[in-house]
């Protein structure tokens, strides 16, 4: 029996059609990667075409290796000799090889974000351009968005016309291609772009990769941009083997500019191309795939597909609701433990999530289960940048004694203490005996430092303050005051692209959320800044990532596409988190659709089981939330579904309501209409989605509900005067109900209106 033989008929089609363009249009779990792989080995083995002509593309590193490895089970000999690699190192390694030819240096460097902000900072300045209006990183976004539609500072300038804003930036773009190339550097995009204006203009290297590379695939076509498109019609234009595989449904990268068009217009891109259609699903169960089937269902502008499966209905999804957070964190961790009892391994299970920030509460929760995880496609909470930036901030200021904490603040932001100078104060401290903290406190003792030590006076005199002001303010206070005080936010913009600061926004967001969960539930003793650290470092410090490969896997549903898992878990699912909260506020259909394909993405991860949970309240900024359902569970049917949960959840009785729109919402100011419906997604991740007014509450407080002394036995009730041990003195506003203690919303003095739940906030009547 051959490899072949376990193919159905339209994956053999795809396998064996190997001359000419060719289209597979396949949902989920269909077998499109494995016809790529088995495509590979088929070339290779039984048309005897070399492995050095054989290219194949994938979207991240991750989907690249994965291919390379199955690639190697099926392919016997000279599978090395296949080019496995994602579009930016393919582009790379021709770049090296050639760019001499477009009068750039073969050693040419690649610049990271902070590289490229410096240059458009010193094109602004140069270019005697406001600013303040003229944001770094939305002139990066711009360029970006440019270059992924291979649109050169002259093309945008042309579309500009009189736009003042756009000319600005097309202004910018050139000046910083001209910097760029003065350095003999490339950005990130221009990876692809200059492999494209390389083989347009130098027809021998142009002919020479043609010839290299007669068999083409590309994996997950759906989420190519422009650039990439392209490029790999440019490079397939001679023999015109390529065999594109994608589903319209998965595009998920519309925000990194992929353009489903490519995948719509492939055949009239490609006259004569063979279409096929994968229909079986190989992956899930039929209630998991009805699931997905009809999520999916409620996006319009779709080529319509419905996946069948022949591996039985399986469980029915599962879907609970619960309280909060940290409830629904309890509960997969429980689940988990239990599958595991059952005979499952850990690694059987993912847990997905719509934001990185999630991650907090679940591993808390797992750490304190003994599961054994591994963050995939990103860092433990407590090991990322900005959590551990204010948890040193936080142990300086609490002893000092952390040198290594110490050490990593000084000069964050920067304060221009450079390295030279911390190791004079370490050795100043080594020769006494005493840590660097302490030495810092002497520096003016330090001769060795000269004039260095007036350097290190603000950041001294600002740690002693932060001190004095422990006693007096609540932790969650001292935080959000140093961060302001530090402008910790601003200095973030400072480098990273737009994703990545919304990511650590949100991250330092979920780690206010832990501060202030942390002081509610301090039961009879005061919080202290101490008492918090520690709680942290049990979390923080216990090393659950298991060497072995028996883990459970959390990851984003983003970093899941392509992948598969037998358990699969995804959490969160509330409107305002996932969809999320920018993309109904935004009313943009488009940018809604992303989301529900995102959600099609993560349910299709799950071969044998689905857990879908929500929580009803959610703490965002350090504030209670209550949310909706997701309006995506609303969209599976009841008969695929065990709901369970504390409250009782009938999605028929539950209307959905649009969440109010934020009051302020962060967009880039000089944004043309046309600009700024471009990268929507941009603003929409950039501007950190902060709402101003809740999400989709539940009910309203109402003050006349509930009796509450014949309930609870509150001691106070709606109008009366009560003292909160941080909040200081409120006025009760309303009281309801909750499934698990009474929401109690209370009009401080001096903080204005919380939402407290009567138990963990302790009110006092008075
Ligand atoms: N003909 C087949 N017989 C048995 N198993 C198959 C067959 N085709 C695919 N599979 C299995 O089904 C699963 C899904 O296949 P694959 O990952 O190739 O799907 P895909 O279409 O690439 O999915 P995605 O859209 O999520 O990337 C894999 O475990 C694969 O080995
Ligand atoms: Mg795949």
């Amino acid at each position: 029996m051959s490899i072949y033989d376990t193919l159905n008929e339209q994956q053999k089609q795809g396998v064996f059609t190997t001359e000419g363009p060719v289209l597979i249009l396949a949902g989920a779990g269909s077998g499109k990667t494995r016809v790529l792989t088995h495509r590979i080995a088929y070339l290779i083995e039984e048309q005897g075409v070399n492995p050095w002509n054989i290219l194949a593309i994938t979207f991240t590193n991750k989907a690249a290796s994965e291919m390379r490895e199955r690639v190697d089970k099926v392919v016997s000999m000279g599978a090395e000799h296949v080019w496995v690699s994602t579009f930016h190192s393919m582009c790379v390694r021709i770049l090296r090889r050639y760019i001499d030819r477009i009068g750039y240096d073969t050693n040419f460097t690649i610049y990271d974000s902070d590289d490229q902000k410096s240059i458009v900072r010193e094109a602004i300045k140069k270019l005697n351009i406001d600013s303040k209006t003229f944001k770094e990183r939305a002139v990066l976004s711009a360029i970006s968005a440019a270059k992924d539609n291979l649109e050169s500072p002259q093309d945008m300038r042309e579309a500009a016309g009189s736009d003042y804003n756009l000319s600005t930036i097309a202004r910018i773009y050139d000046e910083y291609q001209r910097v760029l190339k003065i350095n003999n550097a490339l950005d990130f995009d221009d990876l692809i772009v200059k492999t494209v204006e390389l083989f347009l203009t130098d027809d021998d290297v142009l002919e020479y990769y043609q010839d290299r590379f007669r068999y083409i695939m590309v994996d997950e076509y759906q989420d190519t941009n422009t650039a990439q498109f392209r490029l790999v019609s440019i490079l397939a234009g001679k023999y015109k083997n390529l065999c594109v595989v994608g589903d319209d449904d998965q595009s998920i990268y519309k925000f990194r500019g992929a353009n489903i068009h490519n995948i719509l217009n492939f055949e009239d891109a490609f006259p004569g191309a063979t279409v096929i259609k994968l229909e079986q699903n190989y992956r899930s169960t039929q209630n998991i795939l009805n699931a997905a089937n009809n999520v999916i269902a409620n996006n319009i502008g779709r080529k319509q597909k419905t996946l069948w499966t022949d591996n039985g209905d399986g469980e029915k999804v599962h879907f609970t609701t619960y309280d909060d957070a940290y409830a629904e964190s309890y509960g997969v961790a429980s689940t988990i433990s239990a599958k595991v009892t059952d005979g499952w391994n850990y690694n059987d299970c993912a847990i997905l999530y719509r934001t990185n920030a999630q991650s907090r509460a679940l591993e808390e929760k797992l750490v304190q289960s003994n599961i054994p995880y591994k963050i995939y496609g990103g860092v433990n909470f407590y090991q990322r940048k900005e959590i551990k930036d204010i948890l040193a901030y936080l142990k300086t200021i609490d002893n000092g004694k952390d040198s290594q904490a110490v050490k990593r603040i000084i000069n964050v932001p920067k304060r221009g203490i450079g390295a030279t100078t911390i190791n004079k104060v370490q050795e100043y401290a080594d020769e006494r005996g005493i840590s660097f903290f302490d030495a810092l406190m002497r520096a003016d003792e330090i001769t060795t430092l000269g004039r260095s030590a007036s350097k290190l006076k603000p950041f001294i005199t600002y740690i002693c303050a932060l001190r004095a002001k422990v006693q007096s303010l609540s932790l969650e206070q001292l935080v959000e005051d140093m961060l302001e005080e530090i402008r910790y936010r601003e200095y973030l913009l400072d480098g990273d692209t737009p994703e990545e600061v919304a990511a650590r926004e949100e991250n330092i967001d979920e780690l206010i959320n832990k501060i202030v969960t942390y002081e509610e539930e301090c039961e009879d003793d005061k919080p202290t800044l101490s008492g918090f650290l520690e709680e942290v470092a049990l979390v923080a410090d216990i090393d659950n990532l298991d060497e072995n490969s028996n883990h459970v896997m959390l990851m984003t549903i983003h970093s899941a596409k392509g992948l598969e898992f037998p358990i699969v878990f995804m959490t969160g699912m509330e409107d305002g988190l996932f969809p999320s909260y920018m993309s109904i506020v935004s009313e943009d259909r488009d940018a809604l659709e992303e989301e529900r394909r995102l959600c099609y993405v993560g349910i299709t991860r799950a071969k044998k089981e689905l857990y879908l949970s929500s929580a009803r309240i959610r703490m965002v900024r350090g504030e209670t939330q209550y949310n909706k359902v997701s309006r995506f569970i609303k969209e599976i049917p009841d008969e695929l579904m065990a709901v369970s949960g504390e409250t009782s959840f009938d999605k028929r009785k539950e209307k959905a309501e649009e969440p109010k729109p934020a009051h302020s919402r962060r967009a880039a100011s000089f944004m043309s209409t046309a600009y700024s419906s471009a990268m929507g997604s941009y603003i929409s991740n950039a501007s950190n989605a902060k709402p101003n007014t809740k999400v989709g509450f539940g009910r309203e407080f109402s003050s006349d509900i509930f009796d509450l002394e014949k309930k609870k036995g509150l001691s106070y009730g709606v109008g009366d005067r009560v003292l909160h041990a941080r909040f200081g003195m409120g006025t009760v506003a309303g009281i309801v109900e909750g499934a698990r203690d009474y929401e109690v919303s209370v009009d401080f003095d001096e903080f204005g209106r919380k939402k407290l739940l009567a138990g963990f906030a302790k009110l006092k009547k008075s």
